[in-house]
């Protein structure tokens, strides 16, 4: 069931302009330990539930997955250890919101739609390589910036982190 709704919420972005090619991932918690993520290098159009792969809250695919996970994972791995309530991680490279990050700066809080949604503004943390975690670290809203990059949503399941990165 996860796996299909996972597979489901990729296409999400893709209608939503959110990703192209491969870019982008979504994530959704399994248990306390684990998670599924988009394999990397797959495009959106070839995405199957059993394509998900299993990883553990380290950003390692547990044994036996044929595939690799997202580079992201490791982004997805340190949002699921230090937050226990998110249940699913997004990261797009929204076009408008691409801009921010590019000009380093925060989204003000200038639509009500945001404040509905965000509660304020949207931050922007520093640039951190694949691997890093530091754009992350202390934000405690569902959504940040990574400087130069693009966005990172989350939410206490999948498909509100998904709702998060459309608005
Ligand atoms: O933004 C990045 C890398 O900068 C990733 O989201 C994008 O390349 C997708 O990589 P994956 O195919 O998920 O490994």
């Amino acid at each position: 069931m996860i796996r299909r709704e996972l597979t489901e919420l990729h296409q999400i972005l893709v209608r939503a302009g959110l990703v192209v090619r491969t870019a982008g991932n979504v994530s959704a918690r399994v248990g306390e330990d684990h998670f599924l993520i988009k394999p990397s290098g797959l495009p959106y159009d070839e995405l199957t539930p059993d394509s998900m792969v299993l990883c553990d809250l380290e950003g390692k695919a547990v044994d036996g997955e044929a595939l690799k996970p997202s580079s992201d994972v490791f982004a997805h791995a340190y949002v699921y250890r230090h937050r226990p309530d998110v249940g699913g991680v997004v990261h797009t490279h929204s076009p408008y919101a691409t801009v921010w990050a590019a000009r380093g700066e925060p989204i003000p809080c200038v639509l009500t739609a945001m404040a509905d949604e965000f509660g304020g503004g949207i931050p922007i943390g520093p640039f951190a390589l694949i691997g890093g975690d530091e754009t992350l670290a202390g934000h405690r809203g569902p959504a940040v910036l990574m400087r130069d990059h693009g966005v990172f949503t989350i939410g206490g399941t999948a498909r509100a982190a998904v709702k998060a990165a459309v608005m």
